[in-house]
């Protein structure tokens, strides 16, 4: 096993931390890379989620002797579908709810601390979970580092400005990245949803205190690709702000370790040529009206590339297939694909033949697309994902968004447009591209730089866990 040294060895073998992340793929897969890079060190692992996410983590759990699931029940409340467990499981105007189930898990949580009794806990969306104490609590951000750097540090006050769209718009005093604005339209679409209540309280103060109560803050990303805003996050919170990079896995298993659903789309991928599908996921959560998602399959369609899409059924339909546009599926035979259930995404980009990822931006799709060598189209559905784009196009210039208008629709005509601009290799603009990209994922594949940063990481926790 590779440890830095004998001492080092023997005080993360004594250590055991605790993983309580929202309930959702976007937060349960980046916090189980953290483990498993924690568990490699030899450090005791328990992580608690709800058993139907277990059986679709299990097998990416590299260190099953050392990272040990524990189920948490998600209690039923009124507004709630029965059986839901995870933000996959509701239509985003339910997440309320899901949230209030979620604040009623504490008593379990509270049961396992008890009895596991962990030296840390890493958590995110839990606020109440600092205040259960006996333990050193680690609030670990797994969203772009942007966003909570624009909206949540102590020195905006935003609660104070809610009301007021002007004041949405503009950075807090200090913010180090003068390209990163919302738009008009964008601060009046997303201001209400930071205010809107989930649980008892409303998302702006649940991340807020989140933040607040933790004795220390970890953010996903390296110094290199986030320095002027992790700078500044550091200045505005008088507590200890680590570093864990993005962790990703370094390759998908091995062909003969692969699902056998796995295995079908990478033997769908390998009819064609290197770098000319065009892949696109809107992530976990993500459910888009049938009129958009139609015009999307038919943007796919109208680059005359091929191209496999893995969103999920649209509102108001069980399958993909019945919302597909009429004779879509006879025109697009051999060439495209379009799936409404879960593919191994990560293998997806990682695949030879993918050319090109058209992305709603989220936090653990940016990091897949970064460490791999795909070109990137976004199109941004949620606050966080608009000022991850921001930050891709404006700062570190390695994407395109597709040009929408104020009601934020996006017509067949602007996404091909996008795609077909970023895969044109003798482009300028892909050329561009794909050079600081390159650079990127060059950075993300040092496995020098990983070590490093989470040796600096490990030490963070030891000197949080002699701190009184
Ligand atoms: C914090 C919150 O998490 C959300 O997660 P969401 O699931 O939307 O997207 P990702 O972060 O890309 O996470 C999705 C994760 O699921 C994986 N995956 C998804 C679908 C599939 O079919 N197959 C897969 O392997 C994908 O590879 C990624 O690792 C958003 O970021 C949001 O912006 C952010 O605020």
């Amino acid at each position: 096993m590779d440890n830095p040294g004998d001492d080092d060895s023997k005080q993360q073998q004594q250590l055991h931390v605790v993983m309580y992340p929202w309930i959702a793929y976007g937060h349960w897969i980046p916090y189980l890379h953290l483990s498993n890079k924690l568990a490699e060190r030899g450090v005791r692992v328990s992580f608690l989620l709800p058993k139907s996410a277990q059986v679709r983590l299990d097998k990416d759990n590299r260190y099953p002797h050392l990272i040990r699931f524990f189920p948490v029940a998600i209690p039923h409340v009124d507004g709630l579908p029965p059986g839901v467990e995870t933000n996959s499981d509701v239509a985003s105007h339910l997440v309320g709810h899901l949230f209030s189930a979620f604040d009623k898990t504490k008593h379990q949580v509270q049961t396992y601390l008890t009895d596991l009794n962990p030296d840390l806990v890493f958590y995110d969306l839990a606020h109440w979970l600092p205040a259960l104490g006996g333990f050193k609590s680690v609030r670990y951000s797994i969203v772009q580092p942007v966003t909570q750097a624009f909206f949540l540090t102590p020195s905006r006050e935003l609660h104070k400005e809610k009301n007021s769209v002007e004041a949405f718009m503009q950075p807090p005093p200090g913010f180090p990245s003068p390209s990163i604005r919302l738009k008009r339209h964008e601060a009046q679409r997303f201001a209400p949803f930071l205010f809107s209540k989930f649980g008892d309280l409303s998302f702006y103060d649940r991340l807020t205190t989140s933040l607040r109560e933790a004795d220390a803050i970890a953010v996903r990303s390296y110094r290199e690709i986030h320095g002027p805003i992790i700078d500044y996050l550091a200045q505005e919170y008088t507590k200890p702000l680590l570093l864990t990079g993005p962790l990703l896995p370094k390759a998908s298993p091995a062909a003969d370790h692969q699902s056998p659903e796995d295995e079908k789309w990478v033997s769908w991928l390998n009819k064609f040529e290197a770098d000319s599908v065009v892949y696109c996921g809107f992530g976990s959560q993500t459910t888009i009206d049938k009129d958009q998602f139609q015009e999307l399959v038919l943007g796919f369609e109208l680059t005359g590339l091929p191209f496999l899409v893995a969103l999920k059924p649209p509102h108001g339909c069980a399958t993909v297939e019945e919302a597909l546009p009429e004779g879509f599926e006879e025109r697009v035979q051999g060439r495209g694909m379009v799936n409404g259930g879960w593919v191994p995404q990560l293998q997806i980009l990682q695949h030879p033949s993918t050319g090109c990822f058209v992305s709603h931006c989220g936090g653990g799709s940016v990091w897949e697309s970064l460490a791999n060598d795909c070109q990137i189209v976004l199109i941004p559905l949620e606050f966080e994902q608009t000022m991850g784009a921001r930050f891709l196009i404006e700062e570190l210039q390695v994407a395109v968004e597709v040009e929408r208008g104020e009601s934020m629709w996006v017509s067949k005509e602007s996404l091909s447009k996008a795609i077909k601009q970023v895969m044109d290799g003798g482009s300028t603009v892909a050329g561009g591209l794909k050079r600081n990209h390159a650079k990127i994922r060059a950075l993300l594949s040092s496995k020098d730089t990983e070590h490093t940063y989470m040796d600096n990481f490990i030490r963070g926790l030891g000197v949080l866990l002699e701190s009184n």
